[in-house]
């Protein structure tokens, strides 16, 4: 960091209460899980290099609560990432928790509850880094607008949870509504006059009117777009528009333009919009799901040039969201994402390779996924504190396989559908460069292959590059890597059938989840955890692992 900057770095201070409440975000109403009253949460805006103090009160009353500050390293405060279980003891119900972290790194960024299935309740808001004082982006824009997408389910996360749990296994289906921070409609269209059968909204409630976007003609905007979605992935086009791609989860990439972006769950963009179409016009933003049978309406919102009333309608109908299986038009957009020119290169070589199958199994009756056919569960006292404390009961005595048979056919559905239940912790050694494969499968039913999009805590990525097919590490796959201009990321998708290959390197000791961003699928068991120099992880503050055999250990005098 530069002097100049430190002196300008700032301490922000929030004060958040997270409780249950009556909201509608799709015009019906349902249980959110709010913060402060508000839903989606409050947004976190502060400058590169800033420490971020967010002091929360659990008001769930009956359940515990973390916050995951997603797309935040946590460099040095591993115990700052707000995953239950693997970072933290969850904060129970009436106590308090301070999170105290630097946003090192300027970008586009969100936050959501990590326990459970909060996230998908509706705990979830954008936190935004702005470069530093003095600092500059290496793009120009005249204006602003943030877009957080999410999806909405009109069950409760409890009901969710138990279907799948149950045995047999019940789906939770697709969601009812997407929502554009935090509204959408459910059973009437905004742009009903361009949708045969569709019933006009009526007079609106406030909390899930469409999100007005005013511009200016003939002006960029930087249009910060990030997807906290449960399940659904997102195409988002603007009628008319064409849209310049420059960040991609807080890295910046070679700029490119786009007709429409595709989002998945975890991810996050910057695009520059530029106003220079009809300006006695608005325009529709139209969001709509991909890669999976759509059964939920686009969400819109209006693109609205003033001086034009915002209630004006467009002209033009909503664009339409690309056929949901059209998976070229999916690859062709992700292969185009470069790094910026300046963005620090991965090594060339790695020191380990670990390979994850993707696979849907069975196990005691139910539906669950797994990785190299474990399937993940996690432990009543969080890791990053029985590591630390090197507790025996902290890890089964086998490690996770860093392969998976070569023989496995990836476009069949496993001929032993049986999975077990692991840890699948991986030991990672300080400083060592990471390669891992993703390696995507045929799920439980034939023909049928998902799209996953996994994310990194306490690490960006680079990917390296995206296969069809098994995953063979011959020289035809090793081809297929770009060591050149690779992107820096925190999420990757595995497109239906393929691999994708990530770098990293381990120089930030803590416990890291990986995993599948899909909330079902990670209440299902897809997941890792990267055990990552444990031994050169600071003190851990007593408050963040003061439960389960940790707590046993502390007051039996051990420290951590
Ligand atoms: O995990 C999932 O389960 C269902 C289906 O595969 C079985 O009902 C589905 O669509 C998922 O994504």
């Amino acid at each position: 960091a530069r002097p100049h900057c430190a002196a300008a770095a700032k301490a922000r201070h929030f004060k958040w209460e997270i409780s249950n409440m009556f909201w509608s975000p799709d015009c019906e109403e349902k249980v959110v899980i709010g913060i402060n009253g508000q839903f989606p949460g409050p947004t976190i805006r502060a400058r590169a290099g800033d420490t971020i103090h967010v002091e929360l009160k659990n008001a769930l009353h009956t359940e515990g609560v973390v916050i995951h500050w997603h797309g935040i390293r946590q460099i040095g405060t591993p115990w700052m990432d707000g995953t239950a279980a693997i970072s933290q003891c969850a904060i129970n119900p009436e106590e308090t928790f301070t999170y105290r972290f630097v946003v090192d790194k300027p970008g586009t960024y969100f936050y959501h509850g990590h326990y459970g299935m909060q996230r998908a309740a509706g705990l979830y808001g954008s936190l935004i880094v702005d470069v530093a004082e003095g600092e500059e982006e290496p793009f120009k824009y005249d204006g602003e607008l943030n877009l957080l997408l999410s999806d909405w389910y009109h069950e409760s996360i409890h009901t969710q949870m138990v279907a799948l749990s149950s045995k047999p296994f019940r789906w939770i289906g697709e969601p009812q509504s997407l929502l554009i921070n935090g509204r959408g409609q459910f059973n009437c269209s905004m742009a009903a006059a361009h949708t045969p059968g569709a019933t006009q909204c009526a007079a609106v409630n406030r909390q899930c009117a469409p999100v007005v976007l005013p511009v200016q003609p003939n002006k960029t905007y930087r249009l910060r777009v990030a997807s906290t979605t449960s399940l659904a992935s997102l195409n988002l086009a603007i009628g008319n528009h064409k849209m310049t791609v420059v960040e991609a989860d807080g890295n910046n990439v070679d700029p490119f333009a786009v007709n429409d972006i595709d989002i998945y769950s975890g991810d996050s963009y910057s695009v520059l919009l530029t106003t220079d179409q009809d300006p006695s016009s608005n325009y529709w933003v139209s969001v709509g799901v991909r890669g999976r049978p759509p059964r939920t309406a686009p969400a819109l919102a209006v693109l609205n040039y003033r001086p034009n009333r915002a209630s004006k309608l467009p002209a033009l109908a909503p664009p339409a969201t690309p056929a949901w299986d059209d998976y070229e038009h999916s690859k062709a957009f992700t292969y185009r994402i470069r790094a910026r020119a300046g963005t620090p290169p991965p090594p060339a070589t790695a020191d380990r390779r670990i390979e994850l199958l993707n696979t849907q199994n069975r196990m005691d009756g139910g539906t669950r996924w797994s990785i190299n056919n474990v399937s993940m569960v996690l432990p009543a006292t969080p890791y990053l504190g029985s590591l630390k404390l090197g507790l025996k009961s902290a890890l089964a005595a086998a490690r996770p396989a860093e392969t998976f048979s070569r023989g496995y056919d990836v476009r069949q559905p496993p001929t032993n559908p049986n999975t077990t239940a692991g840890d699948n912790v991986y030991v990672l050694a300080h400083n060592a460069t990471v390669d891992v494969v993703l390696q995507n499968a045929n799920a439980l039913a034939r023909n049928v292959s998902e799209t996953h999009p996994w994310h990194l805590h306490g690490h960006d990525f680079w990917v390296l590059g995206y296969g069809e097919g098994a995953y063979r590490g011959d020289a035809a796959d090793e081809a297929r890597l770009n060591l050149r201009d690779p992107p820096l990321r925190n999420t990757a998708v595995i497109f239906p059938y393929g691999w994708t290959a990530l770098r990293f390197v381990a120089d930030n000791p803590g416990v890291w989840a990986f995993h599948c961003h899909i909330e079902p699928h990670l209440h299902m068991g897809m997941g890792v955890v990267f055990a990552e120099a444990v031994d050169r992880v600071g003190k851990v503050p007593k408050e963040a692992v003061s439960c389960g055999a940790t707590a046993s250990a502390l007051m039996n005098g051990d420290h951590l």
